[in-house]
């Protein structure tokens, strides 16, 4: 492999990210992100803050996110761990990817009602990241829950994913 120009585009993207103190509010990761992003007309506008060692973020699925009517659709529900998960990535100081990504459905996600997702880290091994977060409704009982396997990269990965 030759040697690689960090893109500054890129390089001031991820330099973007900082850790925030207990119970803040993270900056998106991007303004266009369509998980937290304010500029996407489309997104979920995740907000997410620190919960100790963890991240937390309350959130309403809306009519632009409907599976079956009235349901929030799993893709959906889907998109808001994987982007929860990304928050977890300022506490460890890391820049890294989703590998894979499991999610068990174990009652519906009703639209336009209050859920709150709470997602933890587990230790990186090699370049391995393990994490998880439950999705509880307003009585508190978790209605979904996911695993991911987060990858540690370097800037030259999102330089060579946006083609630069
Ligand atoms: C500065 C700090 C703040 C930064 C804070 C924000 C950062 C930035 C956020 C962007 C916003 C986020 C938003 C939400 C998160 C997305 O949505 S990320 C987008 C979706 N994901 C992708 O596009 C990733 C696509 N996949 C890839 O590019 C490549 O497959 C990967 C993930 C880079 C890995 O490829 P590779 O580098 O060739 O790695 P490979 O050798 O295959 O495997 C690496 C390791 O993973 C293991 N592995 C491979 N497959 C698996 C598997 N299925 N299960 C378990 N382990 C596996 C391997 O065994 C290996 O382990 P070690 O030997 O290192 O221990």
């Amino acid at each position: 492999m030759g040697q690689q120009t960090v893109d500054p585009v890129i390089a001031g993207w991820a330099a973007g990210f900082r850790p925030v103190r207990d119970g803040e509010y993270f900056p998106p990761h991007s303004p266009g992100c369509v998980g937290c992003g304010p500029a996407n007309p489309h997104g979920l506008h995740l907000a997410v803050r620190r919960h100790g060692e963890g991240v937390q973020a309350e959130h309403t699925f809306d009519d632009r996110h409907t599976g079956a009517p009235g349901v929030a659709h799993g893709g959906a529900v889907a998109m808001a761990f994987d982007d929860l998960f990304g928050f977890l990535l300022y506490l460890l100081g890391e820049l890294a990817v989703t590998r894979d990504l499991r999610v068990s459905y174990l009652a519906p996600v009703r639209l336009n009602a209050a859920y709150m997702l709470r997602a933890d880290h587990g230790a990186r091994v090699g370049r391995r990241i393990p994490v998880s977060a439950e999705l509880r409704n307003h009585d508190n009982v978790v209605v979904a829950t996911a695993e991911a396997t987060f990858v540690v990269v370097d800037t030259h990965h999102f330089t060579r994913a946006a083609g630069r």
